[in-house]
């Protein structure tokens, strides 16, 4: 089966392994790159046959083109609109999806062609099974991948996207959001998950980061839940994106949607009691045991 895929696009970040899956069920990919005029050079690099350039006005959302670019995705009709975990490109795919009627999924992991039909593997139950969707339709897919080096080669052919007009839309202010948590420059984070029993035991991981010269982060039940924990300090895909030197996750199971706040982490250490926590899959290493017993030992360990 051939089919054009148009992959939109508000940064670079893992860009060119949405660019890559795409190309597992297209002969032609094309990014739509909606931002600054640098994106789309940028966007050429990421082993795609041609950048579709919509140059987002000074102060300008990427997201307030949406429904130019949806417009614009109408005409083209591509079989597979794709876009990353972004949260403007998942509103430009959202918009793109609603205006071709192509079929929406989020969590996209696989693609592959099945006679005329398109079928993706995507993580379901906050990524406790793989579900695996047909479509003979078009498909919106929003794709949970990598970062990948794209090859080194030529920069691919970059053109204007015609825009149906450029939206009255501005950024009028801006400023340091939430507290600083100092997360986002922080060489070492000490995180911890629903393993943790009571409140007050936080002081023991409080202790620990102290110890380590570390950043509190959290998994999102410990903030949003139970409240323990400052919601800007929970980390993962709806959290903080994060890539401290070294990141030791006390107590978390280390489903996908934390993971992902924590892909740029250089070293990942856990310490769980579940010998199958996925955690210990992400981990470069891991201690099976109980945080009320390891984190003392680390302290002792520490002080000596
Ligand atoms: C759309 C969506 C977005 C999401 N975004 C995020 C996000 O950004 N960030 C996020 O964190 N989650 C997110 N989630 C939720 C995520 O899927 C998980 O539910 C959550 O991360 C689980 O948190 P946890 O690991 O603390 O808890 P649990 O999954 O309950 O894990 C607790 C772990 O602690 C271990 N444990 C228990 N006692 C001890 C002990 N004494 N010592 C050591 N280990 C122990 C257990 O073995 C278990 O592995 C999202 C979910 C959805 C659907």
């Amino acid at each position: 089966m051939s089919t054009h895929a148009w992959v939109l696009a508000t940064g670079t970040a893992r860009l060119a392994g949405a660019v890559a899956l795409a190309r597992t069920v297209s002969d032609e990919v094309t990014v739509v790159a909606v931002g600054p005029g640098p994106l789309a050079d940028a966007a050429a690099l990421a082993g795609v046959d041609r950048v579709l350039r919509a140059v987002t006005e000074d102060g300008q959302p990427a997201e307030a083109l949406a429904l130019q670019v949806a417009g614009a995705a109408a005409a083209a009709a591509p079989r597979l609109l794709v876009s990353t975990d972004e949260p403007a490109a998942r509103a430009l795919l959202g918009a793109a999806a609603a205006r071709t009627g192509a079929a929406a999924l989020s969590g996209v992991l696989a693609l592959r062609a099945d006679g005329d039909a398109l079928v993706a593997d995507r993580a379901a139950l906050d990524g406790a099974v793989v579900q695996t969707v047909s479509t003979r339709g078009p498909l919106a897919a929003q794709v949970t991948v990598e970062d990948l080096t794209p090859a080194a080669g030529a920069a691919a052919p970059i053109t204007d996207l015609a825009l149906a007009g450029s939206p009255d839309v501005r950024v009028v202010g801006r400023e340091a959001a939430g507290t600083g948590t100092g997360l986002h420059d922080a060489a070492r984070v000490v995180s911890v998950g629903r393993g943790l029993r009571a409140r007050e035991d936080l002081a023991l991981v409080e202790e620990l980061a102290r110890a380590l010269g570390a950043e509190i982060g959290c998994s999102m039940p410990v903030a949003d839940d139970l409240g323990w924990v400052a919601k800007e300090r929970y980390v993962g895909r709806s959290g903080q994106k994060i890539a401290p030197r070294l990141y030791l996750a006390l107590g978390i199971s280390g489903m996908p949607q934390h993971l992902e706040g924590v892909r740029d982490a250089k070293v990942v250490a856990a310490v769980n009691t579940d010998p199958d926590a996925p955690v210990f899959r992400a981990a470069d290493f891991g201690i099976v045991g109980d945080l009320y017993e390891v984190v003392p030992a680390l302290l002792a360990a520490l002080s000596e």
